[in-house]
This record gives structure tokens, C-alpha cells and sequence, in this order.
């Protein structure tokens, strides 16, 4: 297979690359390239550097890495610092989902430290009930335009309750590379996929051909069919990856899978 630089160049994903423009992708393909983000949240954390390697070794184009603050949700990981500490390792590109309260306070730390994608929670920056489908809330679309000024690419995430169409203006306007769609609640590796949250991909995946639609939370062998057919095409998967005896497999199996789906151009 091709290495992890060649694959990121391949894809337009280079570290701090700015994303293709939607309009240009190459004819006959709907949607981007497959991208497998392992969480290193199930890695061995006092080994961090040695697992982000080894994983990168075996196949997965980028390293997600998931911050929380222990305030949005409860539990605490790790922030900017160690992101930094990574970098020195690794030319991985680093996917930083953002689950904390005032991801506006960490966009100018994560992108010193070597962040390529920052993806924050729509719920952490307005009241879900101040959304709308229609029109952009001035407080998301400053943080995303925040983000990019900074070098890195920016994501919406959304929790299982919040419904796909409040992302719409903001990818309408031009200012998202990509959007989270998460299947559990956020806070924890290792639980179970809602199934039902995996559906609004299907809404964002017909409208916006060549957006990047990341799902998070429970994915895995026994489940990545329903991802890869609502049209997901960035796989996040921790403890499917990292738990398993084989995780160069684990890796395979969910990148053909995506693939599959996107060439029979399938969204359900
Ligand atoms: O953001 C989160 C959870 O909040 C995820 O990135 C999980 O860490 C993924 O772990 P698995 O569900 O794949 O074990
Ligand atoms: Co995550």
C-alpha cells in the first residue's frame, strides 16, 4: 500500500492542506476517497507515540484524537500539549474532535501544536434551539472561519440528538471540510452504535456530494455496513481497532467496506 504521506497527498489531506473545493472532484467518483481514523482514545496512553506509529503503520490514514475537558462531557483526556508531543513523532494527519465547552479558547493551541482537522461541537458554541436549517448563527460560522485562519481544516460534530440540517448553512457557505455524525454519546470509547443515528448521512451525503462525513462511536467489522451505506466515507473506530488481535485487518475490512458502498454509489 501506499505510505501515509503518499495516501494524504493522494487524497488532498496533507497536514494543514486545505481541502479539495467541493466542486472539484474528480468525474465519476460521488463522494472522497475512504479515510480510516482509529481513535487513539483505546490506545495504550503511556505508549501514545509507539501506538500512533505502529497504527499509521498498518494502514490508517489518519489519527483521531479525541479532547474533552470533563465539563461538555463527563470525562477528561488529553488537550494541546500532548497533540504537540505527537506531532514530534508522527506526520500523521492528527483529527482532533473537539468535545468541550469553549472550543473557541483552544483553536490557536491545537494549531501551534500540529492539529490538521478541528472539529467542534455545533452544541457547545449555541443552544440547539437558536438553530436553523436556514440560516448561519454567527457564533459557528466566526468559529469556523476561526479554525481555517489558523491553518487547519474545520468540522462540525453533532451528538445523536441533533438533527443534520442545523450543519446545512455552514457547509452551504463554504466553511466546513467536514462534518462528525456521532453514534453514541459523547465521552467514552467502547460503547454501543446507534443505529439510528447514523441515518442523517443519508440527507447530508445527497446534498453535499463531496463533503467529508465522518462517523464516530461503536463502529466496527459487525457494523460498518450501515455506515459505509448512508454514505459515510471517514470511519472513525477505537476500540474495534486498537482491541483487536489484528487491527492492520480491522483497518482493511472497514476501508473496503466505504469503498464498496461508494461504488455502488449506495445511500440508505
Ligand atoms: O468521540 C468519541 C466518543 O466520545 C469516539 O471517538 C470514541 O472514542 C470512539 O471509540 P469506539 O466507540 O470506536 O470504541
Ligand atoms: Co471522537
Amino acid at each position: 500500500m501506499a505510505s501515509v504521506t503518499e495516501s494524504l497527498a493522494a487524497n488532498g489531506n496533507g497536514a494543514c492542506a486545505a481541502a479539495a473545493p467541493l466542486d472539484a472532484l474528480p468525474a465519476g467518483r460521488d463522494r472522497p476517497a475512504a479515510l480510516i481514523s482509529p481513535s487513539i482514545l483505546s490506545a495504550d496512553f503511556a505508549t501514545l507515540a509507539d501506538e500512533c506509529k505502529r497504527i499509521v503503520d498498518l494502514g490508517a490514514d489518519w489519527l483521531h484524537i479525541d479532547v474533552m475537558d470533563g465539563h461538555f462531557v463527563p470525562n477528561l483526556t488529553l488537550g494541546a500539549p500532548v497533540v504537540a508531543c505527537l506531532r514530534k513523532h508522527s506526520k500523521a494527519f492528527f483529527d482532533c474532535h473537539l468535545m468541550v465547552s469553549d472550543p473557541a479558547a483552544w483553536v490557536q493551541d491545537f494549531a501551534k501544536a500540529g492539529a490538521d482537522m478541528f472539529t467542534f461541537h455545533l452544541e457547545a458554541v449555541a443552544d440547539v434551539a437558536d438553530l436553523s436549517a436556514s440560516s448561519a448563527h454567527p457564533a459557528v460560522a466566526d468559529l469556523a472561519k476561526a479554525v481555517r485562519a489558523a491553518g487547519m481544516q474545520a468540522g462540525v460534530a453533532l451528538k445523536p440528538s441533533t438533527p443534520a440540517e442545523l450543519v446545512f448553512p455552514y457547509i452551504e457557505a463554504g466553511l466546513l471540510d467536514l462534518v462528525l455524525v456521532l453514534t453514541v454519546n459523547p465521552g467514552f470509547g467502547g460503547q454501543k452504535f446507534m443505529e439510528d443515528a447514523v441515518s442523517k448521512c443519508a440527507p447530508l451525503r445527497a446534498k453535499f456530494p463531496g463533503l467529508h462525513i465522518e462517523v464516530d462511536g461503536g463502529v466496527g467489522p459487525s457494523t460498518i455496513d450501515a455506515v459505509a451505506a448512508a454514505g459515510a466515507n471517514v470511519i472513525v473506530a477505537g476500540s474495534a481497532v486498537f482491541g483487536a488481535e489484528r487491527p492492520g485487518e480491522v483497518i482493511a475490512t472497514l476501508r473496503s467496506s466505504v469503498e464498496r458502498a461508494a461504488a455502488v454509489g449506495a445511500v440508505q
